[in-house]
Order: C-alpha cells, then structure tokens, then sequence
C-alpha cells in the first residue's frame, strides 16, 4: 500500500505551478498505479487552453465553480462541487469563476514535472519513465 498527503507534497517539486493553475501530484508514474492523480488549485479568473493530445484526464470538482467549453461540440459544461468531466484528447477550454480545486486523473500517469505545451498538452514521458 502507497500513502501519501497534500502536506508531504507543498513546497516540494511535486507543487508543479503554470499560468493560471497550481497541482500538487499526490500520485505519479513512479507508484505503478496505471493513473497519477493531483490535487490541483486555479484562482478565480483562470482561463486555461488545454488539448491533451496524449493524455485522457478525469476532473472532479472539490470546490468553486467554473466551467468548460468542449471545442470540438461547441457545448459549455458548468461546473460545481461533485460535477466530473472526462477530456479524452478534446480540445477545451477550462474557466474558473472563483477559486476553483479539484482532483485530477491522468492516464497515461504523469511523471512528475509536467508543464503545457504551446497547444496545452503535456508531454508524453520515455519509455524508461512510464
Ligand atoms: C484541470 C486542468 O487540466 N488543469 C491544468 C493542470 C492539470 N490538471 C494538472 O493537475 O496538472
């Protein structure tokens, strides 16, 4: 069994921060699980593009609200507290209204420094890193 906590990860670089989000990466590629999942934090009036072309992620609201809009459908989501998109390589748009928290899943498992590329992806870790 594999126990980690938000507190282990503040301040450390597993407190990964781009414009407009902060993610504290609770699980990485290095825990075997198949998924990595964080802890991730937008202030209000983030506005985030993002095409996760070699990643699928899983967001579930924790707190705030906001809202997404799926580009390639044209349709906007709301999103509160105990709402889960899944963006399974779509491109989207995410906007936080108020400061906004949620736990995020991706599969393939994110190693560890992950930053957008300029089409808001992430890259796809090295064999030897998966
Ligand atoms: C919701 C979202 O995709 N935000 C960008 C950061 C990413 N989810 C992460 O946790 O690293």
């Amino acid at each position: 069994m594999i126990i980690h906590s938000l507190g282990e990860v503040l301040g450390t670089g597993r407190e990964v921060r781009g414009p407009g989000w902060t993610s504290r990466r609770l699980l990485l590629a290095e825990d075997r699980a198949g998924f990595s999942m964080n802890d991730t934090v937008l202030p209000a009036g983030a506005e985030l593009e993002l095409w996760y072309a070699n990643h699928v992620e899983a967001v579930y609201v924790l707190e705030g609200r906001g809202e997404v809009a799926d580009h390639e459908t044209g349709e906007v989501h709301r999103l509160e507290p105990g709402v889960l998109y899944l963006a399974a390589h779509e491109r989207h748009t995410l906007r936080a209204h108020t400061q906004f928290r949620a736990v995020c899943v991706f599969t393939p498992p994110l190693t560890g420094g992950e930053v957008h590329d300029e089409n808001g992806a992430f890259p796809l870790p090295s064999e030897p890193d998966r």
